[in-house]
């Protein structure tokens, strides 16, 4: 028997109920849940009662006694840490209690080889430089999450269970952990959380955690009591069901959850670098007083620039005053101030997709380990020349 199936056994024990469903190992996508028969639409698949969940509230006394509780404003400890800290210490007893869930769980080494915070620095440094510009900094962000983690799991809470930070507490068994708990936990707010950050409102469910990502998925459902997931549309017996983890970009999925879909209709480019370099010093502190500094994109729905961006580039065609009175009024300055803007998207993006060639061009180089970042810098290139073209053909 597969031990996923063993989990489905043990689930039932727990209480959590599943229907029309199986789990399967899918190419590409580690285990998968799809269809065991057909299926209707609104159809319950998964209940999960409250109380095989994993959340604050379960997090053992000594664990919780050590660590300051979370609380609102990121003072405290992050849920997501207290979690992670669970894994690493669970005693034999509490382990054998969830061995069919450890049994499936990703190994170290597809955690460790696949999520872009495990990369080992030494080889993979050039492959972190060679991130987009929003994954790169999405995982700075990443990191510095991790690290004040790690600094409270190694200085206060491994100290006062007279634990050594060392073999099975090492920094690289808590980061396991850690992505464990950052790629398998669902959004959960319960009486103990309501106050706290939306980070904090998180919760590990067995079985439902084997649900992969799509742009739309079943409908999760959740209260104090339970978790409940039912089918969005009809399926096919044998098709996958899928559950669409958030709105997000290729970039947050590769950081976040260690893989690059080629079908995202969340997708979208940030392009900051480029349009930041057009910028001097003055004009950056103008579009900072306005709230237009970053957060420049392009998608499919929004190929010559999404207005932020295009906001930002009229600041390039006019004085400061004027730009400022069109911001006030939600004005775009008119057919030919626009041209100019097209004009100047059509420098910034050429200058992108050199970029882009060079970043393939070095990747091509870096093996199996390079191939998600590589596929990215694809998707990135084909969108880029797709909105050259559109602007050029506007142009004419
Ligand atoms: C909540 S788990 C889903 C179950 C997981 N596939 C497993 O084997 O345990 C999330 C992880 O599944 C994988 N995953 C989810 N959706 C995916 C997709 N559309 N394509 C590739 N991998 C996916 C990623 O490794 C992600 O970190």
């Amino acid at each position: 028997m597969e031990a996923y199936d063993e989990l489905l056994r043990w689930a039932s024990k727990q209480g959590i109920e599943v229907h029309g469903i199986e789990a399967k190992r899918i190419p590409g996508r580690g285990i998968g849940i799809v269809a065991s028969k057909d299926l209707k639409a609104n159809e319950r698949l998964i209940y999960v009662p409250a109380a095989s969940l994993r959340t604050l509230t379960t997090i053992r006394p000594e664990i919780r006694k050590a660590l300051p509780p979370p609380a609102p404003k990121y003072k405290g400890t992050p849920v997501h840490a207290l979690l992670a800290a669970e894994l690493l210490l669970e005693t034999p007893t509490i382990k054998k209690k969830y061995a069919p869930w450890h049994a499936v769980v990703p190994t170290r080494d597809d955690i460790l080889s696949t999520l872009p915070l495990a990369w080992p620095t030494s080889d993979h440094e050039k492959l972190h430089s060679l991130l987009p510009y929003a994954a790169r900094a999405h995982l700075t962000k990443q990191k510095a999450k991790f690290e004040k983690d790690w600094q409270l799991t190694r200085d206060v809470l491994l100290p006062k269970l007279s634990l050594s930070p060392k073999g099975r507490y090492s920094k690289q068994e808590f980061l396991y952990h850690w992505l464990l708990v950052n790629t398998r936990t669902f959004y959960h707010e319960t009486p103990a959380t309501e106050r706290l950050t939306k980070d904090d409102k998180m919760a590990l469910q067995p079985v439902a955690d084997l649900l992969n990502h799509s742009d739309e998925g079943c409908e999760v459902v959740f209260d104090t009591g339970c978790y409940s997931i039912s089918a969005d549309r009809e399926y096919k017996q044998g098709e996958e069901v899928y559950i669409c983890y958030g709105t997000h970009s290729n970039d947050f999925l590769m950081v976040e959850y260690g893989f690059c879909p080629e079908e995202n209709k969340w997708d979208e480019v940030c392009i900051d670098e480029v349009v930041l370099e057009e910028m001097s010093t003055a004009r950056k502190k103008w579009l900072d007083g306005r709230d237009f500094l970053g957060k420049y994109l392009i998608d499919e729905r929004n190929l010559t620039g999404c207005y932020r961006t295009r906001v930002a580039l009229m600041l390039l065609c006019t004085s400061r005053g004027q730009w400022e009175r069109w911001v006030d009024e939600g004005e775009d300055g008119g057919g030919e101030v626009q041209k100019m803007v097209d004009r100047i998207m059509v420098r910034v993006l050429e200058k992108y997709l050199k970029r882009c060639m060079e970043a393939i061009g070095e990747l091509e180089g870096c093996g199996p380990s390079g191939e998600m970042v590589l596929r990215r810098w694809r998707q990135i290139e084909r969108l880029v020349e797709k909105a050259l073209e559109e602007l050029k053909v506007e142009d004419n």
